[in-house]
């Protein structure tokens, strides 16, 4: 038996779709695997009754097949399904920590990474490795076709998670196919600016960076209340706001003292537009940890 503890992790960061990543101190979710003949799913805790056991339909189900582990996989969810905060992730990214080393395969983190992303096709369609790679890596990470880079970080966050789900297979059919010039020209400079936050740990240069006019404004649009959220965050002292993932999520950059007020300010925002709302005070984070 082995038993994985993998963190939370928000995607896009506003100028890095499908490729930037940042892994969270809390939530969590907890994953336990035995060997086994075939493999079965058993699912707790937070949305668990979303979520399918049916290994056909399970984030985990394709890691088994792919390290040629089958498991009883037991999983115990921190992170809420279809919130933003990479739930189905953090579950393919702790199965595939927890079964490379229960089967002994030996791959190394960053050669988990494309196996973990496998799982995400299987519920949104395709095998983005955005939110995989932080819940492997931890802390701060680029995902491109030609591998995975990761930095240690250190910066304030706040993430609030309105109720109303919103499945990443949906909301990835909002998102533009094609972008001018310009639009390329700022995306890059607010990428850039992003990262360079990232390596100094400064939640500033984070906040600057994290502006995008491209894909940002159509995810919002999914979300009851985000531009008051966005501007209550701001008002309360964030450095920067955007769609966490594919929504509904919110993330907020803040210095570390503002990070209860910038919290309350989102779940007010949110409970006026009728909008139930719940915020985690936290940080960048460590990837997956054997327990
Ligand atoms: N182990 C799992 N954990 C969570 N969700 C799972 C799992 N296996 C399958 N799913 C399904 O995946 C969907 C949630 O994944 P989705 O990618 O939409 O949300 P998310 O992971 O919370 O968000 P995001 O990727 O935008 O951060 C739900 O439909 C859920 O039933
Ligand atoms: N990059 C992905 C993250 C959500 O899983 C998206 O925005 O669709």
């Amino acid at each position: 038996m082995r038993t994985v503890r993998a963190p939370a992790t928000s995607a896009n960061l506003g100028s890095g779709y499908d490729t930037f990543g940042v892994a969270l101190s809390h939530p969590t979710d907890i994953v336990r695997v035995e060997r086994a003949d075939h493999t079965t799913i058993e699912v707790t805790g937070a949305g668990a009754q979303f979520i399918p056991e049916d290994p056909d339909r399970n984030t985990v189900d394709a890691l088994a097949d792919a390290l040629d582990g089958p498991a009883h996989i037991e999983i115990d969810k921190g992170v809420r399904p279809a919130s933003g905060l990479g739930s189905s992730a953090a579950s393919a990214a702790g199965a595939a920590l927890a079964l490379n080393d229960l089967y002994d395969r030996g791959y190394s983190r960053e050669e988990l990474v494309p196996i973990a992303a496998e799982g995400e096709a299987v519920v949104s369609g395709a095998a983005h490795a955005d939110n995989v790679a932080p819940a492997l890596l931890g802390g701060f990470t680029i995902a491109t076709e030609n591998g995975v880079r990761s930095i240690e970080t250190n910066v304030p966050l706040v993430a609030c998670l309105p109720e109303e789900p919103i499945s990443t297979r949906e909301a990835r059919e909002v998102v533009p196919t094609h972008l001018t010039i310009e639009e390329l020209v700022t995306t890059v400079g607010n990428a850039a600016t992003l990262s360079v936050g990232m390596c100094r740990s400064d939640p500033e240069l984070v906040g600057a960076g994290m502006a995008d006019e491209v894909v940002t404004p159509n995810r919002a649009a999914l979300i009851t209340g985000y531009e008051d959220a966005v501007e209550a965050a701001r008002e309360a002292g964030a450095h920067g706001v955007t769609v966490s993932g594919s929504g509904p999520g919110v993330l907020a950059v803040c210095p570390a003292g503002r990070r209860r007020a910038v919290a309350a300010a989102m779940v007010e925002a949110f409970a006026d537009n009728g909008e139930d709302a719940r915020a985690y005070r936290t940080w960048t984070g460590n990837g997956a940890e054997l327990v």
